[in-house]
């Protein structure tokens, strides 16, 4: 058996647009160990939850290659029905809108008890009580009142806590957190990270969070996998990351992160979005239109994550003659009107 718990590789997913399938996401490839959380983070569009979906086997319509393997087992091969086992059994997903995933006319406790009833988690005549046990587990106060009440009667830290709380009914041993606190304000965030910590600790369970928040990254997870268009174009131990970021697009995400010594208080984003499926150059380094500056022959043709120092992997040459680490730099880009400035209210 695998010392890691989770080994993805080759991860393709494409959706057919207009009659041809296109990847959302494309050779990915990374590991997750026990007690490991490793945070996915890149913009809207990169293909984050595409990669979340793909391991669960969610995706009805797309076409899935690669091998994900779940200690050493192919889930890609799986059928359905062990694919019903396994979701919310030894794989539990905690999703970004803790509305869309509780059944509004549903009691709480009965949602609970319901998962716990497909896995046979407990004795029949044992499931309410654990259900209530594990509201409690999660910090929820007064759990039997809240046990019987239905998901409209709380607040959305509360309906969060309900969430987790089912994902981790039976005890899941990978955990994938899709944004579990974008919906939430900063005082219930920092509460819910701590939770999944805490939860992430007692079970050894390995965690992939998924989020576009460097704060939550930074506190969070032991390695980082960046994506942008659908490909992972740098991963790395968080410290490493942090402290020597070196593709061009990881630069510039960290850059964006509000510090004292940015300039006036501005924020620097590169200009440009993830381009759509169907209109996405991928023939060579997808981050070139963003960093026009960069001349082509700095790009490799086919470009492939490399291992550049133990443990750090990059995607294409170009980071070795993109420049972002000093003031000077960055306002000479802004001059050139590379960049656009935004203040911290998101005005340009
Ligand atoms: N069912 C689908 N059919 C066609 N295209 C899809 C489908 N699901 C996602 N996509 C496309 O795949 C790409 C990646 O989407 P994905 O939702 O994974 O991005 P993301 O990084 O999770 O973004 P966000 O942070 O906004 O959730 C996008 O271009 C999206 O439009």
């Amino acid at each position: 058996m695998s010392d890691k718990l989770l080994q993805v590789e080759g991860l393709t997913t494409s959706f057919k647009i207009d009659g041809e399938y296109y990847p959302a996401v494309e050779d990915v490839t990374f590991d997750i160990g026990h007690n490991e959380v490793l945070a996915l983070v890149g913009e809207s569009g990169s293909g984050k939850s595409v990669t979340a979906f793909s391991l669960m086997k969610l995706h009805k319509k797309a076409r899935v290659e690669g091998s994900v393997k779940f200690e050493g087992k192919n889930i890609l091969d799986a059928k359905e029905s062990e694919m019903n086992k396994i979701r919310g059994g030894e794989f539990s997903m905690i999703f970004q809108d803790p509305m869309t995933a509780l059944n509004p006319l549903m009691r709480i406790k009965h949602q609970i008890i319901e998962t716990l009833d497909i896995h046979e988690t407990k004795k029949k005549s044992e499931r309410e009580a654990y259900a209530i046990e594990l509201l409690d587990r999660v910090g929820i106060p007064n759990a039997q009142r809240v046990g019987d009440a239905y998901p409209h009667e709380l607040s959305g830290g509360m309906r969060q806590r309900v969430v987790i709380a089912i994902a981790i009914a039976n005890s899941p041993k990978l955990l994938i957190a899709d944004e579990p606190t974008t919906a939430l304000d900063v005082t219930i965030q920092a509460q819910i990270l701590d939770l999944i910590r805490d939860l992430k600790n007692d079970l050894g369970s390995g965690v992939l969070m998924i989020t576009h928040d460097l704060g939550v990254v930074a506190e969070m997870a032991d390695r980082v996998a960046v994506m942008y268009a659908g490909q992972i174009v740098e991963l790395a131990t968080v410290t490493e990351l942090f402290k020597n970021p070196l593709h061009p697009y990881t630069r510039s995400l960290l850059n964006s992160l509000p510090s004292e010594d940015m300039l006036g208080g501005k924020l620097h984003v590169i200009q440009g979005v993830v381009p759509a499926l169907n209109k996405m150059d991928r023939t060579g380094c997808r981050f070139a239109p963003r960093i026009p500056w960069i001349s082509a022959d700095e790009h490799e043709h086919n470009p492939q994550l490399r291992e550049v120092t133990p443990g750090h992997f990059v995607r294409c040459t170009c980071y070795k003659n993109f420049f972002l680490d000093s003031s000077d730099k960055i306002t000479k880009l802004v001059e050139e009107e590379q960049f656009e400035m935004i203040d911290e209210g998101g005005n340009n």
